[in-house]
């Protein structure tokens, strides 16, 4: 576990009885919502892969570089290479065949970096705010055949020039600790199952070496039938939601500039016209939700026979009740090539024992990766929790943020996100938080996707500094300047109430998360009481007595809040070492190695107890 981190000023709370204490003003919360500034239009070109192979020295022709970046180069980090796989011929290989020019639009267009002359700025802007010390301590745990070493820098893996070019533009100046393990894994074409904690960066860790691979990989060879308008991706990135998706595809296409990649994106609830255009100029990375993606695939306008890489972001969501028809039938049952022909990256910041032994069934000697205990939030994170009835909610909520109002820097504003149970909840706290003088905006699976889009935008803009969401708005959203997560109704679920405070507290900064609690969540007491010590939070004296009583959590019983049948903080993360796998998980087959701040992963049982019932059922509030 990671070592205890000095405490930030709201995290010294002093406990909290069942009788509301005041409201600690959120006044040291980070704030300074920047506002996104409006798009502008490209300046840049690019050269697309088929002119770039034909060159041998790298002076493939290429138009002018726009003034604010390096000029583009040939074959980007790839042409000094012998033999070096860079026939990408079929690259941008949709339907129509490769392009005779593309303009790609400068994904950097609207960050700062892109306006300045950027290597001078990389070594005096070391990605200001990030606190990569706090990751320092955090333990990792390996296991499976012939794990390869982590790396400490980007410089130590060949990721091509073009895709650390790129790095370098996103300010990324140190590989996080799951990248430092992860991507040499995929590098080394390894299947992976990763568990790190939320906002720790790994996106990236599954997009460096799709990008890398395809940039260096063999030409693409998609097959002819099926149409002119079939798109042949090479890689499939499949998310939960919409909004993610769409996170994922400008994460990737900035990360894939001027490499010849293509990044496309299909997700539900936006004309699906526009989508397929996107699909017919080609498509090396498609980014999906899975509804959307069964659609394009019944009407053939995908096609999954030449993908080589698949990346399943929270593939615990992905794989539970929800979604699991859906991406059995993607990743079996269409023409997807199967595990071992095709190479498969499983991440999450929770990987339920359950969720990982049906996980397995995409991987083939695959390696687990957990950095940090598998499921644990982050200490960046100070979690409090208060005892508030139903009926006092509401305004226990408008004393929190008065107080954070009163508190605020002159001029600067904050984004607190508050999360409801129910699409009603959060229509109507909204409504009433906006007559009481707070801008809110809301997210829920009843908004159009266009409301859905413009209420992030606000939010995101500082414009509605408050957001109240349903859990659509829980996993993978990298909101920068959330500095309050309350979670105004505790979810039922450990797990989803990780990835909600997980909205702050991301990249190394810190964070604000708080939890109205009552009678109605006694079922969460144990598991957010052993959750937070496991963060080295501060537990109220009242929440340790009601995690105490058998009925409120303890005893095993705790459905998916497995937790409950903890005991071995360490245990049983991979579940291949849990000997009634059955899967043969003898110490050798599947011992790994440990590393980082000390602790013994040894032992299975600390998943035994509750286990994952898969009882949650649907959740309506989702895609
Ligand atoms: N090496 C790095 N250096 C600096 N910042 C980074 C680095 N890697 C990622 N980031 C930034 O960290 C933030 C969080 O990354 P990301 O969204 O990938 O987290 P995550 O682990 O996927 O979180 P979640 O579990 O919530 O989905 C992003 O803003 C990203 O740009």
């Amino acid at each position: 576990m990671a070592a205890p981190s000095s405490r930030t000023s709201w995290a010294d709370v002093a406990d909290a009885e069942p009788t509301p204490p005041a409201p600690v003003a959120a006044a040291a919360v980070v704030a300074a919502a920047a506002a996104n500034g409006p798009a502008r239009p490209d300046q840049s070109s690019y050269v697309p892969p088929h002119l770039r192979n034909r060159s041998s020295g790298g002076s493939a022709a290429a138009p002018p570089a726009a003034a604010s970046l390096p000029p583009p180069r040939a074959a980007p980090g790839l042409l000094g290479r012998p033999g070096g796989g860079m026939g990408r011929v079929g690259g941008f290989g949709g339907g129509g065949g490769p392009r005779k020019w593309d303009r790609e639009p400068n994904p950097f267009a609207n960050d700062d970096a892109a306006a300045v002359d950027e290597p001078a700025v990389f070594d005096e802007h070391q990605n200001t705010g990030i606190n990569f010390d706090a990751y320092e301590d955090i333990p990792v745990e390996t296991s499976g055949r012939e794990v390869p070493p982590p790396v400490s820098t980007f410089a130590e893996i060949d990721l091509g020039q073009a895709l650390n070019d790129n790095i370098r533009r996103c300010k990324y100046v140190r590989p996080t600790p799951v990248q430092r393990y992860a991507i040499p894994i995929s590098l080394a074409g390894r299947d992976l199952m990763a568990c790190a904690q939320t906002g720790s960066g790994k996106t990236a860790a599954f997009c460096f070496p799709i990008i890398s691979g395809i940039m260096r990989g063999p030409p693409a060879q998609r097959p002819q039938r099926g149409g002119m308008r079939t798109g042949w991706p090479l890689a499939l990135i499949l998310s939960p939601t919409r909004e993610l998706s769409m996170q994922i595809h400008e994460e990737a296409r900035k990360f894939s500039y001027q490499t010849g990649v293509r990044v496309v994106v299909a997700y539900g609830g936006a004309p699906i016209t526009q989508q397929l255009r996107e699909l017919e100029r080609g498509v090396d990375i498609l980014v999906a939700t899975p509804g959307r993606l069964v659609d394009l695939l019944e009407r053939a306008r995908v096609a999954l026979q030449s993908v080589r890489y698949l990346a399943l972001d929270e593939a615990d969501r992905m794989l539970d009740m929800g979604f699991e028809p859906q991406v059995r039938r993607i990743v079996e049952q269409m023409d997807m090539p199967p595990p071992g022909a095709r190479q498969t990256m499983l991440f999450s910041a929770t990987f339920p024992k359950e969720i990982q032994r049906m996980a397995s069934d995409f991987l083939e000697n695959y390696i687990f990766l957990a950095v940090g205990r598998v499921g644990s939030s982050t200490d960046l994170i100070a979690q409090r929790v208060e005892f508030v009835q139903e009926a006092d909610k509401r305004s226990h909520l408008m004393d929190l943020l008065h107080a954070q109002r009163d508190g605020a820097t002159q001029g600067k504003s904050t984004l607190t996100l508050v999360f409801v149970e129910t699409k009603r909840g959060a229509d109507s706290l909204e409504h009433w938080l906006c007559m009481n003088g707070f801008p809110a905006t809301s997210i829920h699976g009843d908004r159009n996707q266009q409301e859905r889009e413009h209420a992030l935008r606000s939010f995101k803009s500082g414009q509605t500094p408050i957001l109240v969401a349903t859990d659509v708005a829980a996993r993978g959203l990298d909101i920068p300047h959330v500095a309050h997560v309350v979670n105004f109704d505790l979810p039922n679920d450990i797990d989803d109430y990780v990835h909600r405070i997980g909205r702050t507290g991301r990249a190394g900064k810190s964070g604000l998360a708080t939890a109205f609690f009552n009678e109605n969540n006694s079922s969460m007491a144990r598991s957010l009481a052993e959750l937070m010590q496991e963060s080295n939070q501060e537990v109220p004296a009242w929440l340790s007595r009601y995690a105490a009583r058998p009925s409120y959590g303890g005893g095993g019983g705790g459905g998916r809040n497995r937790r409950s049948g903890g005991g071995n903080r360490f245990g049983g993360r991979d579940f291949r070492r849990d000997s009634s796998s059955g899967r043969g998980g003898g110490g050798d087959y599947y011992g790994g190695g440990s590393s980082g701040g000390g602790g013994s992963y040894g032992g299975s049982s600390s998943y035994g107890g509750g286990g994952y019932g898969g009882s949650a059922g649907a959740p309506s509030a989702w895609d």
